[in-house]
């Protein structure tokens, strides 16, 4: 199998175009390649396919192999992946998703290589019915109390079509992420599992995040939970609605515009490419 390796924002995966290659059960494939150890080493597997209804389709894959609907920094290898290597001629493309239909807006280098895009992430879904979590369908989570281990976080969730914990916490870098991360990514309030993104505000303007992802751990960065943190710092009233959000591996910029929308902006990075056996 053909593949290319891409992160943004140091959020890795093994990309593979399906445009030429097909891969059967790609839930062992992503199991494999992300192995750092017996495989190429990554965060997971995206297959970059062919849309009837955009320019291209994203299907991505966690290190667990299970299946999530999006994935933010994943949206924006593909875009560059898509016009790099000639499936688009466009700057203005348009990619399926498990979270729908998103417009992606690509900014090249001197060698009209993608470096960096802008993405519509479309609007973020805030009650538990849409998140999913248990309790009342029409009910928003907003700095509700949960206790983990005798110790109670306020949380506020999202969907940014796959989805979000958000915990305000005073010294993230010294945080116990690997501790309380996989108790909250598997409580019972969420019934697909959730990602859970721990974050310290710094201004305004500006949060450092850290985040523990459903089906692979810490990760250096999440393009869908940078987005679920502007909406959770607007919610709670501890930040503006455009922020800059440092995470492990980069930065990401994030705006909850008036209509509605949240866009994010960041790198896309190709690592190299390469053949492996399945
Ligand atoms: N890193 C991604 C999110 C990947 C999927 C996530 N682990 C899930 O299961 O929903 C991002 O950049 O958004």
């Amino acid at each position: 199998m053909k593949f290319t390796k891409m992160h943004g924002a140091g959020n890795d995966y093994v990309y593979v175009d399906c445009f030429s290659e097909q891969v059967e059960n790609p839930a062992d494939v992503a199991i494999k390649v992300s192995n750092r150890n017996f495989g190429i080493g990554s965060d997971g597997l995206i297959l970059i396919m062919p849309s009837d209804k955009a320019h291209v389709r994203m299907r991505m894959f966690n290190s667990d192999g299970s299946e999530s609907e999006m994935c933010g920094n994943g949206i924006r290898c593909v875009a560059k992946y898509a016009y790099d290597h000639g499936i688009v001629d466009k700057k203005e493309i348009t990619a399926e998703t498990g979270a729908g239909i998103l417009t992606l807006q690509l900014f090249t280098n001197c060698c009209n290589k993608v470096d960096k895009v802008r993405v519509n992430m479309g609007k973020p879904r805030l009650t538990r019915g849409e998140i999913p979590m248990s309790g009342p369908a029409d009910a928003r989570v907003v700095s509700e109390p949960l206790n983990i281990l005798h110790t109670t976080f306020n949380i506020t969730c999202a969907s940014m079509g796959n989805p979000h914990c958000v915990i305000f916490v005073d010294d993230v870098d010294n945080f116990q992420v690997e501790k309380y991360g996989p108790l909250i990514e598997n409580h019972e309030i969420f019934p697909r599992r959730t990602n859970v993104e721990f974050v310290q505000i710094i201004s305004r303007t500006e949060v450092r995040q850290r985040t523990w992802e459903r089906g692979a751990g810490e990760t250096l960065a999440c393009g869908t939970g940078a987005s679920a943190v502007c909406v959770a710092g607007a919610l709670n009233g501890l930040t503006d609605k455009k922020i800059l959000n440092h995470l492990s591996g980069g930065d990401l910029e994030l705006e909850w515009s008036e209509d509605g929308f949240l866009y994010m902006t960041g790198p896309a990075v190709e690592v190299f490419s390469g053949e492996i056996a399945i």
